[in-house]
C-alpha cells in the first residue's frame, strides 16, 4: 500500500502522523510511504531522517494525496484539504465530526473511507485518543496556572499558595484521562482540586488514586454551580464518544466566577462543555474573555508540544495502520472491532451513531455500508 503523511496545516500544528521510526514499520513490511517536504520539521525530524528510513519526499501536498492509498493525518482537514478527497481513498486521523459539520458532508460527498482515531474503542476505552487526553490533561493545569497571572489577565493567583495564604481552587468536570491527568499536575501545583464525574464508578476509582489529595463530586447542575463559582481554574474534561459535548457549564454559571477566573475547556474538540465559548481558539490567541473570565479553546493543544505528542500519538496509530497496510482496510476493518468502530464514513454514509445523530444525517452500521467490500473478502 502507498501510504502519504501531509504536513499539518492547522494553525500551530507541529505534529506529523508518522516518525521515521514509523516509516520504518511500513518500509519493512513492503510498503512505499511518501512524506510531504517538511512534515516532521516542527516535531524535529528532518527529510533527511524520513528518506533514510526508506521514506519518499514529496515537495506538495497535492502531489502525496493524489499518490497515496492511505492517509495518515493528526488533525482533521481543513476546507483547502477537502479538495483532495476521493472516492475510495482511505483516511486515517483525528476527525471529531461532530464539531465538523461541513467535513463530514465532504467525506460523504466524495466516498472517502474515514478512520477517526478518536473513536477506534477497545473495551469502552479509546486507546488513540488516550496519550494526547494524557498531554492535553496535564497541559490544561500547566496552561491555567499560567493565565491565572496578572500578567495575564488573570486574577493573581499563585495555585499553591503559601503559608498563611489560601491554595488556589481548581474544579475539573469530567475525570477520564484528561481529567486525571488535569488533576495530577493540578496536585502536584499544590491546588485545592475537586472533580465532578457523572459516573460515581470513576469517582471511586479516583478516590482510591488521589486519596485526599482531591474532593470528588456527582455530576449535578447543583453541584457544577457550586464549585464552578468559587473555582480560580475550571477545567473542562468531559466526552461522550462520538457526540457533541454537553453544555454542562452555563453562562449564569460562568457570571458566578470571580473576575479574572480562568476555564481551559479541553472538550473543545467535540464543542466544549462552556456555554460561553462559541468559538475555538489557536495557539497564536489562545484566549479571549467574557463576563470578566478568561476563556481558553485551543482544540489542538498538543500540538505546542509536537515533540513528546507526535512520539506519543504514533507509538499507538502505527499498529492499527500496519494492519490496514497488511491486510486492506477491508479485512482489516471486518477482523478487527477497534479498527470497526474507529469508521465514521464510508461509501457516502454516517457510519458511526453518535456522529449521524449529532449532526442529523440517517445512520448506517459499517457492515451495511460496507456489505460488498466485507461479503467479497
Ligand atoms: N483540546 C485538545 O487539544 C484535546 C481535547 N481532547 C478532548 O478532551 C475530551 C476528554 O477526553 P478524555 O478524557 O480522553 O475522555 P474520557 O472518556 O477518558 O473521559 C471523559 C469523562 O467524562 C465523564 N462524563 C461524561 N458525561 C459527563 C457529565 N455529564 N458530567 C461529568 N462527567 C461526565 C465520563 O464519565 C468520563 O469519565 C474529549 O473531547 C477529547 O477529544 C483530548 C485531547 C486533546
Ligand atoms: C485529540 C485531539 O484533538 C488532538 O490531539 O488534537
Ligand atoms: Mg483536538
Amino acid at each position: 500500500m502507498i501510504i502519504g503523511v501531509p504536513k499539518e496545516i492547522k494553525n500551530n500544528e507541529n505534529r506529523v502522523a508518522l516518525t521515521p521510526a514509523g516509516v520504518v514499520s511500513f518500509v519493512n513490511t513492503g510498503h512505499k510511504v511518501i512524506v510531504e517536504s517538511e512534515a516532521g520539521v516542527g516535531s524535529g525530524f528532518t527529510n533527511e531522517d524520513y528518506a533514510n528510513a526508506g521514506a519518499d519526499i514529496i515537495e506538495n501536498a497535492a502531489d502525496v494525496w493524489a499518490q497515496a492509498e492511505m492517509i495518515m493525518k493528526v488533525k482533521e482537514p481543513l476546507p483547502s484539504e477537502y479538495d483532495y478527497f476521493r472516492e475510495g481513498l482511505i483516511l486515517f486521523t483525528y476527525l471529531h465530526l461532530a464539531a465538523e459539520p461541513a467535513l463530514a458532508q465532504a467525506l460523504k460527498d466524495k466516498g472517502v473511507i474515514a478512520i477517526a482515531y478518536e473513536t477506534v474503542t477497545v473495551n469502552r476505552t479509546l486507546p488513540l485518543l488516550t496519550p494526547m487526553s494524557e498531554v492535553a490533561g496535564r497541559m490544561a493545569a500547566q496552561i491555567g496556572s499560567q493565565f491565572l497571572q496578572k500578567s495575564n489577565g488573570g486574577k493573581g493567583i499563585l495555585l499553591a499558595g503559601v503559608p498563611g495564604v489560601s491554595r488556589g481552587k481548581v474544579t475539573i468536570i469530567g475525570g477520564g484521562v484528561v481529567g486525571t491527568n488535569a488533576a495530577k499536575m493540578a496536585i502536584g501545583l499544590g491546588a485545592d482540586v475537586t472533580i465532578i464525574d457523572l459516573s460515581a464508578e470513576r469517582l471511586r476509582q479516583l478516590d482510591d488514586i488521589f486519596g485526599n489529595q482531591i474532593k470528588t463530586l456527582i455530576s449535578n447542575p447543583f453541584n457544577i454551580a457550586e464549585a464552578v463559582a468559587e473555582s480560580d481554574l475550571l477545567i473542562g474534561a468531559v466526552l461522550i464518544p462520538g457526540a457533541k459535548a454537553p453544555k454542562l457549564v452555563t453562562e449564569e454559571m460562568i457570571k458566578a466566577m470571580k473576575p479574572g477566573s480562568v476555564v481551559v475547556d479541553v472538550a473543545i474538540d467535540q464543542g466544549g462543555v462552556v456555554e460561553t465559548i462559541d468559538h475555538i481558539t489557536t495557539h497564536d490567541n489562545p484566549t479571549y474573555e467574557k463576563h470578566g473570565v478568561i476563556h481558553y479553546a485551543v482544540a489542538n493543544m498538543p500540538g505546542a508540544v509536537p515533540r513528546t505528542s507526535t512520539i506519543a500519538l504514533t507509538n499507538v496509530t502505527v499498529p492499527y495502520a500496519l494492519q490496514i497496510a497488511n491486510k486492506g482496510v477491508f479485512k482489516a476493518i471486518s477482523e478487527n472491532g477497534a479498527l470497526k468502530s474507529g469508521v465514521n464514513v464510508a461509501k457516502g454514509e454516517i457510519t458511526y451513531e453518535a456522529v449521524a445523530k449529532d449532526l442529523g444525517y440517517s445512520y448506517t452500521n459499517v457492515e451495511d455500508a460496507l456489505k460488498k467490500e466485507l461479503t467479497s473478502i
